[in-house]
């Protein structure tokens, strides 16, 4: 804050600070009673805006007071003050000036916090003439919230800005995030019209709530006392607002919804239950109240339900597709593939990105638009270029429709249809004979719907490059409006015509040193030294030139014509300034009737950015298009993991080794090597630490979520039949926080995966069971191998260090062994990166320690403790499992009694007993005997 800001904050402090010198009240909700004037009205304010950071307006300063102050210093790191006292204690203060609220802002949303702006609703000399104690008006006029923001500098260009409602009508009995509790979802984007409505099971809340990376979520009030439920929100990374659960409305919703979408029925937008329109409700509710009634620009809301890939929290979290574990942007999926070259289409792609699909034929239809431009190579780069200067019409459109737009907004809607024109005529001149695939023909009619007209106006209103805000004008092109000419012209000529003042005044007087000067506070006037002052002073002069002030050196009149004209400057100046906002407004409100099929532009922008950037990617990685289809096939080959690879390359390092996997061929030949498992559906991966195990998972994953959401793939080859969920469970993380260790964290994913995957998922887990002792854990993965192959039936990967798991691909012919190829050399080991049919030998441990530079000593000394080991090991070795006798689970479902074994011999007499046909001395014998029996069985136990 610069000495000057604070100068002049100090000013406004000091002449309207809600002083409270009298007030004795005490109580956390401050009570307003026998407060000065302008401190009730402070309290008052505060007392309505509970739970925000409150901004009051005093001059050019937004002041905090009280606990907000502390609040927001902390957070802002700027100098906590005091001001007056309450109830006897100083109030601490602090504030921001007006010219960087939005800098102050940004900071304290990000952090979360809500912010209550409160404006002074007159001029204070309004106020002043009511009475010298009369208090400014002021109220609230915007709370701005995390998901509740439109301004581009409060938004971050490249991710969606959702507002989401979270509905549970579940009954008490069940648990908010149940499997069986069924959630109602409804997201809306207020700075891009953006709005999806849906339904999740309470266990997959979490998970859809990443997908859609809500920025705050809204809740009732009541829901926050399940703390199952406020953690898998939390989870997700969104701020949670509690919010009355009378919001929750279906009849408002729908009320709601139609006024916003100005229909008198929902029908055509498809069926919404009641719980939806409910969520719906809320979200309206919740936008009308932050932002003070007015309306914010609504699209028709999208059904998020079915033909979407299902992806749980922690299986996006382990795949790092959006977001990396360690926070780096770098190692993510969506860097990986993110070529866009707008905010809107980096939006898209990651919305697309974080909801895969499952319909094979709308998968076909985004490949077919990738491959159209892959194919036309000269088209891509010419629209690449193009679409570069697209401006974000998306945002802007919604700015304007809340009166918070400015020139700039205007200009982008301008520069936006001159893009979508270009775009439109650079596809359609490449149009080939068999016409364009229809994604991309929907793109082209979105583009050519804008009103022609509208373009054309805002060429000729706007100049080339706006200001930045509405108020200070300066935006229209000269030429535009002839009133608009003439009164900056008088504006601007004042030079010109004071200056003729002044040579008339000179001839006038003779005073050849005679000048007409301009200051903030005389306005204009004449100015003559001392010594030719006189003539002027006395009559007949004096009639004209009236006495203003006297300096020490020169003395200063004015002229009834000065005064005039610098009438005549201030008034063209307000006459030039007032036009233009009309004009303004005038164009603001023809985008308005126009913001549906702006809207339409807008996201068609964006798509077109998306297969742009996803043909670009293809052509710059090398990737293949992907087949999908309803098959059960998953056969991927030379595939490879698209972040590594880019990182490998970047390195420098050698380059990344593709590698095959299939998975269940459906008709197919099997690869080289791979011929001994025809049928495997499920991969048994075995081989060292560092051999690449984790890496060959991950990247079938992603290469499966890559192909669903429609992008080619890092394959030479890709078939998949499509999958419905995808599990990932790669790599072990612990969840203090809950009080779960990595053991358990690895149990509950595990269970997870096996009640929820279904014959046509994709399974990927690495090393289970290796948190626990070994023979635990070894069991533990032995079971899981055994139910995914036997009851689950997905397709699926797993790694493990158990080498005894191995044996299970002889037993199970839809089991198939495979290992990463490793040799050694002098000793050490050397990593050859290749998938090979086959289980390891060895596990390579202490060779691997050697080289993370395990000090020699321990390398050798656990090289002796190995030997004696596996001398002395008599576990079942590869090849004798010990288990051949065992059921397996596809011959024992779930209700096939697990538990039962056989009964014990105490047991067996209880059974054979009849309490009614025994006397008292009898039973008591029986007890005897039982007592004995249970003994002996004890012993024969141990
Ligand atoms: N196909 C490949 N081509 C080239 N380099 C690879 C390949 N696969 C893995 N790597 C490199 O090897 C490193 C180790 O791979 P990864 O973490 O997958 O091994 P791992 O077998 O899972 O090890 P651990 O069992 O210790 O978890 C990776 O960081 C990567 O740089």
């Amino acid at each position: 804050m610069s000495k000057h800001d604070v100068q002049r904050r100090n000013r406004h402090v000091e002449s309207d600070a809600p002083s409270t010198e009298k007030s004795a009240n005490s109580g956390a909700g401050r009570a307003v009673a026998d407060a000065t004037p302008s401190m009730a009205q402070y309290l008052e304010i505060k007392a309505a805006n509970p739970n925000s950071l409150l901004w009051y307006r005093m001059g050019d300063f937004y002041e905090l007071f009280f606990e907000d102050a502390v609040v927001a210093s902390e957070a802002l790191s700027i100098v906590l003050t005091k001001r007056g006292k309450h109830q006897g204690q100083e109030i601490p203060m602090c504030g921001v000036p007006v010219h960087r609220a939005d800098e102050y802002l940004q900071r304290l949303i990000k952090q979360g916090y809500r912010v209550a702006v409160c404006e002074q609703l007159e001029d204070p000399a309004e106020a002043r003439k009511r009475g010298a104690k009369a208090v400014v008006k002021r109220d609230v006029v915007r709370l701005v919230t995390p998901g509740t923001v439109t301004e581009e500098a409060l938004l971050d260009a490249k991710a969606r800005n959702y507002l989401t409602a979270v509905y549970c009508e579940t009954p008490h009995e069940i648990g908010t995030t149940d499997a069986d509790a069924r959630l109602a979802l409804a997201s809306l984007d207020i700075s891009t019209g953006e709005f999806e409505v849906g339904d999740v099971a309470g266990s997959d809340l979490t998970g859809e709530l990443i997908r859609l990376a809500a920025r705050e979520i809204i809740v009732a009030d009541g829901l926050l006392g399940d703390q199952n439920f406020v953690r898998a929100v939390e989870y997700a990374g969104g701020k949670v607002t509690p919010i009355p659960a009378a919001y929750f409305n279906s009849a408002a919703g729908s009320r709601d919804l139609k006024t916003c979408l100005g229909v008198a029925d929902l029908s055509g937008f498809g069926a919404f239950s009641t719980s939806e329109l409910a969520a719906i409700g809320a979200v309206l509710k919740y936008v009308d109240l932050t932002q003070m009634g007015r309306k914010p620009l609504v699209n028709p809301p999208r059904k998020t339900a079915g033909a979407r890939l299902f992806i749980d929290a922690a299986s996006r979290a382990s795949l790092e597709l959006i977001r990396a574990a360690s926070g780096e942007k770098s190692s993510t999926l969506l860097a990986a593939m993110d070529r866009t070259v707008t905010g809107a289409g980096a939006r898209e792609l990651q919305a697309r990105l974080s909801s895969p699909l499952t319909d094979p034929a709308a998968i076909e239809a985004r490949l077919d638009a990738v491959a159209y431009l892959v194919d036309n190579r000269r088209l891509l780069d010419e629209l690449r270029s193009t679409l570069r200067s697209a401006p974000d019409l998306a945002r802007a459109l919604p700015r304007l429709g809340f009166g918070r737009g400015g020139p700039r907004d205007l200009a982008a809607v301008r520069d936006a249809i001159g893009v979508a024109r270009r775009a439109t005529s650079l596809i359609e001149m490449s149009a080939q004979p068999l016409g364009l695939p229809a994604e991309l023909k929907s793109v082209c009619e979105r583009l050519t719907q804008v009103p022609g007209d509208l373009a054309e106006a805002l060429g000729s209103a706007l100049v080339d490059d706006p200001p930045l805000l509405r108020r200070d004008g300066g935006f229209v092109r000269p030429g535009f409006n002839g009133d608009l000419d003439a009164a900056r012209t008088l504006r601007d000529d004042s030079r010109k015509v004071m200056a003729k003042h002044e040579a008339r005044y000179i001839e006038e007087t003779g005073i050849k040193t005679l000048r007409v000067r301009h200051n903030n506070i005389l306005g204009f006037f004449i100015e003559v030294t001392q010594l030719n002052a006189k003539p002027l002073l006395s009559p007949p002069l004096s009639d004209r030139f009236r006495h203003r002030q006297t300096m020490a050196n020169a003395v200063r009149f004015a002229t009834a014509e000065l005064l005039d004209t610098e009438g005549m400057i201030a008034s063209a100046s307000e006459r030039a300034l007032n036009l233009e906002q009309e004009i303004f407004t005038d164009l603001a409100e023809r985008i308005g009737a126009a913001a549906a099929a702006l809207g339409a532009a807008a996201a068609a922008l964006a798509e077109l950015d998306v297969f742009a950037a996803l043909a670009h990617l293809a052509l710059e990685q090398g990737y293949t298009r992907p087949v999908i289809d309803a098959s059960m096939a998953f056969e991927i080959r030379g595939g490879r993991h698209p972040v590594v690879q880019q990182a490998l390359a970047r390195s420098g390092a050698p380059a990344f080794i593709e590698n095959d996997c299939i998975l269940g061929k459906d008709g197919s030949e099997a690869p080289a090597g791979f011929e001994n498992a025809p049928d495997a559906r499920i991969w048994l991966v075995t081989g060292p630490n560092m051999a690449g195990k984790s890496t060959f998972l991950r990247q079938n994953a992603l290469i499966t979520v890559m192909a669903q959401m429609g992008s080619y793939v890092p394959a030479r080859s890709a078939r998949i039949g499509v999958v419905d969920r995808l599990f990932s469970r790669v790599g072990a993380s612990d969840d203090l926080a809950r009080g779960r260790s990595t053991f358990m964290v690895e149990m509950v994913e595990t269970a997870a995966i096996l009640n929820q995957a279904s014959e046509r998922s994709l399974v990927i887990l690495d090393e289970i069971g290796r948190g626990t002792a070994t023979f635990d854990g070894l069991s533990i993965a032995w079971a899981t191998v055994e139910y995914l192959h036997g009851v689950t039936k997905a397709r699926a990967l797993f790694a493990t260090h158990y080498h005894e798991l191995t044996a299970l691909a002889r037993r199970l012919n839809g089991i198939a062994n495979v290992t990463m190829d490793v040799t050694e050399w002098h000793d050490t080991i050397v990593f050859l990166h290749k998938v090979k049919a086959g289980a390891a030998d060895r596990s390579y441990g202490i060779q691997v320690a050697k080289l993370a530079g395990l000090p020699h000593a321990v390398v050798a000394r656990a090289r002796e403790v190995l030997d004696r080991l596996e001398k002395a090991d008599r576990r079942p070795r590869t090849g004798d499992d010990g288990l051949g006798d065992l059921p397996l689970f596809s011959a024992m479902r779930p209700k096939s009694g697990l538990n039962e074994r056989a009964p014990s011999a105490v047991e067996k007499m209880l059974r054979a007993m009849h309490p009614d046909d025994l006397s008292p001395k009898s039973a008591l014998e029986k007890i005897y005997e039982l007592k004995a029996l249970a003994e002996t069985e004890k012993k024969t136990q141990s």
